[in-house]
Order: structure tokens, then sequence, then C-alpha cells
């Protein structure tokens, strides 16, 4: 696969689509255990994805019964978050990464009448010289709050690769990360019809940081 490029999960059928399907389902969606497990999944579903554009190693393995050789990973990326909502997504990746080094980054939507405008408050993040970053995100809507988060971290060191995770992006936020980020790919779990004037995506889920962890004040 050349890079960067654009991964769909959910335009091929697999059990991630009935993962997604539960995310969105308003009835499902009240079960804030699942939601959050559901995440995860497609956390995990698209490190696995992104997991087949990295470099391995051949190593000798010892079983019980002969000497083997495997490919193994060694090169772990650096996992990066937005905070709250990407909490789960991150366990996800987490979950197959289990060696990669975290970073996390507060980003919030401040809403207005007229546009989104995003602070970036608290940043923390091992060296990136040189190291694949992966950006997680579940929700990937006007765009701003990753690209915004990803220019916040450069202080930390150039990456070598840069990918980004959403579960649900609109095509507005895509065009957005595309111009502003040429060099990055983008794995979605789905990639939606449009955002409303509130810059929600539609059909979206809703707002995934209440969802995981209750409404805000
Ligand atoms: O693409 P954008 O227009 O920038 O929007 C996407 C952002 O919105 C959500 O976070 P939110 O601001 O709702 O914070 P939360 O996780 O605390 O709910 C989501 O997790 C993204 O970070
Ligand atoms: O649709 C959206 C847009 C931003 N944040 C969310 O949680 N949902
Ligand atoms: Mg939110």
């Amino acid at each position: 696969m050349a890079l960067p490029m654009i991964y769909i999960l959910n335009q091929e059928p697999s059990v991630a689509n009935h993962f997604i399907a539960e995310l969105r389902d308003i009835h499902i969606q009240k079960d804030s255990l699942r939601f959050r497990r559901n995440m995860e999944r497609i956390g995990e579903i698209l490190a696995y994805k992104i997991s087949t554009q990295l470099n391995y190693v051949p190593r000798q393995i010892r079983t019980s019964l002969a000497l083997t050789e495997e490919q193994t990973l060694t090169d772990f990326p650096v996992l990066a978050t937005v905070l709250r909502a990407g909490l789960p997504f991150h366990q996800g990746f987490l979950n197959y990464f289990d060696q990669a080094g975290s970073a996390f980054v507060a980003a919030y939507r401040l809403e207005d009448s007229t546009e989104i405008n995003v602070n970036v408050d608290y940043l923390v993040a091992p060296s990136l010289s040189g190291k694949v970053l992966i950006l997680v995100d579940p929700m990937l809507a006007t765009g701003k709050s990753l690209v915004l988060t990803y220019k916040a971290m450069l202080r930390f060191g150039e990456p070598r690769q840069v990918h980004i995770a959403s579960v649900i992006a609109s095509p507005e936020g895509v065009e957005y990360v595309q111009n502003e980020l040429p060099n990055v790919n983008l794995w979605l779990g789905a990639l939606d019809e449009k955002l409303n004037e509130r810059a929600y995506i539609v059909p979206g889920l809703g707002d995934a940081g209440d969802l995981a962890f209750g409404n805000k004040l």
C-alpha cells in the first residue's frame, strides 16, 4: 500500500460494522460500558490494520519443540490521544501496541455561533523524533482538534511517519486534514455524510465524550 493513504473500515463487510452500528444506535448507546468497549474494539481493529504498514524484523523463537523464526515488531509507535473521548479508543490501540509510548492532549471545542475553535491546554508526550506517530481521536468533525494537536506535538520532535485514526469522520474534516497535513495517513471506521450547523457529524453518533463518560455541566 502506498503512503499517504485513506482506509475506511466499513467499506468492507466485517464484524467491525456491527460494532459501529452499536456505537451509533441511540438505544444501545445508553449502555456506556458497551459504548466504551465498542470504541476500544474499533481501536483494536484499526491498530491491527495500521500494523500491516510497520516494519518487522525476523527473530529466532524457541518453542518447547524446536527453533523457529517469526517477524516481530521492534519499532513500537507513539500513540497520541485527544481527551476525553479518545480514552477508550486509545486503550484499544494500547491493547495491541502494548509497548508503545503514549501522549495525551487536552483539546476541546469552543462553540460559538459562527465557528468552532479548539483550545489545546495540556500536552505530554515522549520524544517523537524519528518515530511512527498514531494520533487517535474517535471523532474527526471539522478536523481542527487533530490538526492543532499534531502541530502542538511537533515540539516533541519530528516523527518519520504519521497516522490519524478516527471512528467516524466527516468529508469536510477529511478534506481539512488532507490540506493541512498532506503527508498523514488516515484510518477511518466510517466516512459519514456531512457536518451539521453545530459542526456535529451526521449521521454520526452524537457526542462521543458524553456517551463514554457522562454529560458535562
Ligand atoms: O474535528 P473537531 O471539530 O475538532 O471535533 C472533534 C473533537 O470533538 C470531540 O471532542 P470534544 O471537544 O467533544 O471533547 P470531549 O472529548 O471532552 O467530549 C472529539 O473527541 C474530537 O476531539
Ligand atoms: O459529531 C461530533 C463532533 C464532535 N464531537 C463529537 O463527539 N461528535
Ligand atoms: Mg465531546
